[in-house]
């Protein structure tokens, strides 16, 4: 028995083509969502995601506003292009690519991001809400994973979900979305500090792995028929590996593959922030 591959190519082709409507919708109601990057540095990974994220932009409709910043850089150069793009009206919506370089505070950049045009969902006042239950965007990887389950019908309704890793961009908040009464999950959340991970992870029904170490789930680690997702990436000499072994399709009854499973439902999730964030614009307008 061989996993059900959860697609997220597919997926993410499913949601763009949604998406494109929306945007030709306000765009009829007089709103162009238009989406802005801020690249600090020259890491060749972090180019590599942010070209794509402006080809995704192009594909449904959406502008798109490029500012890159020299490695050299100071903390009041960021500061400033943030503060531009929260007065820009031409930007609807934004992220600032992460990690910054070392010596640039990352959490002073995120708190000035205007709230309303945070692309990412991680400006802390958009976390709040999500600890509050208020409506706003939510965290772009955890939103994929949810979604991308629901799509495949993997029932989440009382199932054991068990998360590898407490990092603030996919698994603290992706708790948080999967105790919401809509999802229901219960959660176990794993780290460094786990006394037995693959204790934890054997009752689980579905697993997430988003620790960043190569073959950390192995077919052993899991029960059989478990929904797996390898949401980590490490690079290495023969390219991206995930943290699931390659063997584990083979136990799972479910996968999404790194690449081809959750990555690209992470940038499907960043534009549907973007149009849902103009769609609100446009209500209040
Ligand atoms: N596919 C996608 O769309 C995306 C993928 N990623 C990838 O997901 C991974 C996680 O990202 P992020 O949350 O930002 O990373 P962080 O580095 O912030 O978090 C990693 C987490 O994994 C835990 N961890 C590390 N090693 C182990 C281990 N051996 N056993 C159990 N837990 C462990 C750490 O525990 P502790 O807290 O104790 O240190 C930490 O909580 C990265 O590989 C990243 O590249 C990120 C965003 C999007
Ligand atoms: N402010 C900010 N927001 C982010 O959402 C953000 C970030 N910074 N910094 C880096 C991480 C990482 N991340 C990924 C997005 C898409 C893929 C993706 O599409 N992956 C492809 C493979 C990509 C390839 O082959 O190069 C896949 O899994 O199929 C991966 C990783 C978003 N991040
Ligand atoms: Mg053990």
């Amino acid at each position: 028995m061989s996993a059900t591959i959860l697609d997220g190519k597919a997926t993410r082709n499913t949601i763009f083509a949604e998406l494109r409507q929306r945007v030709d919708a306000l765009r009829a109601r007089g709103v162009t969502p238009g989406l802005a990057t801020v690249l600090v540095g020259d890491d060749p990974g972090s180019h590599a995601y942010v070209r794509g994220k402006h080809r995704d932009c192009a594909k449904v409709g959406i502008e798109s506003i490029r500012v890159d910043l020299p490695a050299t850089a100071s903390q009041g150069e960021v500061e400033a292009a943030v503060d531009e793009l929260n007065a820009d009206p031409a930007c609807t919506g934004y992220l600032v690519q992460l990690p910054l370089p070392g010596r640039l505070d990352a959490g002073t950049v995120l708190e000035r991001i205007d709230p309303a045009k945070d692309a990412d969902g991680l400006q802390p006042v958009n976390l709040g809400r999500l600890v509050l239950g208020e409506p706003g965007p939510l965290p772009c990887t955890p939103r994929g994973i949810v979604e991308l389950l629901r799509r495949y019908d993997v029932p989440l309704a009382g199932a054991n979900v068990a998360v590898v890793g407490r990092g603030v961009t996919v698994g603290r908040p992706l708790g948080l979305l999967l105790t919401r009464r809509s999802e229901n999950a219960t959660v176990t959340l794993c780290h460094t500090g786990t006394r037995d991970l693959d204790a934890e992870l054997r009752r689980a029904d579905v697993v997430v792995a988003a620790a960043g170490v190569p073959g950390l789930v192995r077919p052993d680690s899991i029960k059989p028929g478990a929904a797996v997702l390898d949401v980590g990436i490490t690079r290495t000499a023969e390219g991206l590996v995930g943290d699931v072994a390659p063997e584990t399709r083979e136990t799972a009854g479910y996968l999404a593959p790194m690449p081809g499973g959750v990555g690209p439902m992470t940038r499907a999730m960043l534009l549907l922030n973007v149009v849902e964030a103009a769609e609100r614009a446009a209500d209040r307008a």
